[in-house]
């Protein structure tokens, strides 16, 4: 016989099993179930909520797609302004990036260098392990409300592993794959095309039917987290690995460099991989890795002094699918 209570707990166990299956398919690349067996116990979950509406939980995978259709998005002040970067196009203008540096800073250090994403800025807020906020940067100072839209994104944990209040930043993209899917269903529909996945990315996050955004495919990949010192986290590869271990889809494709010959490396090597990697990206961002080196140097009004884009030469070749390694 099944009572609010027992409905409650078999509720409890779905939504943990559910989290687990989801964090593994859509964080970690790595599905360990089958669609089918997903959606049965999906279902369960809907069905369970629907009898039962008072074991509704906010953080129930049932609660990604509200279905709702706002009337617009609020805009909102970020805590703390999103800064943009700085950008070179050579190796020589980096080695100049990297002197500047170091006639601060006389130790050595080492450099974190992170794929750069070609998607758009988001932020994402949660208190004590829930996402409460997540806005799009805006103008650095001023972004838009787009929670709801964010929620549908499976990559988005909506509870993290430790009850934690943070704010981290990072990129929404969507992979080549969708990309290219998405266009030839409009181009069939008789519909305009997106002109590259960046631009799909931005419309499928400024849809007002969140159920729209919830079919776009949408990822992330988390690449800043604010005032990590406060958290005893002292460089940025350290914070990457704590935000992955709280659940956030973490690129894994960055990398400690220890001296400008690693850098010039990873930079050789990614152009390369570049067209076969399955999300977009327009080059590589180096940053001070010691939080210690950050401090020190500081920002100016618009950009960090610790952090530049290193970007790659304009990629003429089409966003075809069959280059593409076969993951999200
Ligand atoms: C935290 C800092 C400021 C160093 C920072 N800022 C970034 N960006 C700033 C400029 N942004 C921007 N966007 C629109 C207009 C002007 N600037 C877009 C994000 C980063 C972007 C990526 C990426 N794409 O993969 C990344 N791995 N790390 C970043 N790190």
């Amino acid at each position: 016989m099944l009572t609010e209570l027992s409905a409650k707990k078999r509720a409890q166990e779905l939504r943990k099993q559910l989290s687990e299956w989801s964090h593994q398919y859509y964080v970690m690349d790595q599905p360990t179930v089958e669609d089918v067996v997903y959606d049965k116990a999906y279902q369960e979950l809907v069905g369970l909520e629907k009898k039962f509406p008072k074991i509704i939980v906010d953080d129930s995978p049932t609660q990604r797609v509200g279905g709702q259709v706002l009337s617009g998005f609020n805009k909102l002040n970020h805590v703390l302004p999103m800064l943009s970067l700085g950008d070179v196009f050579s190796k020589e203008e980096l080695t100049e990036f990297d002197q500047r540096l170091h006639k601060t800073i006389n130790d050595e250090f080492a450099y974190n260098c992170e794929l750069k994403i070609d998607g758009l800025a988001i932020s994402l807020v949660y208190e004590n392990g829930l996402f409460v906020q997540g806005s799009t940067r805006g103008n650095g100072v001023v972004g838009e409300d787009i929670t709801e839209n964010l929620k549908t994104i499976k990559a988005i944990p909506l509870r993290l592993t430790e009850p934690v209040s943070i704010e981290v930043r990072g990129e929404c993209y969507m992979p080549k794959r969708a990309f290219v899917e998405l266009n030839a269903k409009r181009e069939a529909e008789g519909k305009t095309v997106f002109a590259n996945p960046r631009n799909a990315a931005a419309g499928s996050l400024r849809q007002l039917d969140t159920a729209i955004t919830a079919r776009r495919h949408l990822s992330t990949f988390i690449y800043y987290l604010m005032n990590p010192e406060k958290l005893g986290i002292n460089k940025q590869s350290e914070a990457l690995r704590k935000m992955s271990e709280w659940g956030f889809r973490i690129n894994t494709e960055s990398r400690v460099a220890n001296t400008m010959a690693d850098v010039d490396a990873y930079i050789d090597e990614y152009q390369e991989k570049r067209i076969t990697l399955p999300y977009d990206i327009d080059g590589i961002v180096l940053k001070a890795d010691p939080f210690s080196v950050q401090r020190i140097v500081g920002n100016t009004v618009k950009v960090p002094r610790w952090a530049i884009a290193y970007k790659f030469p304009p990629d003429e070749q089409e966003t075809v699918v069959r280059q593409i390694e076969w993951t999200v």
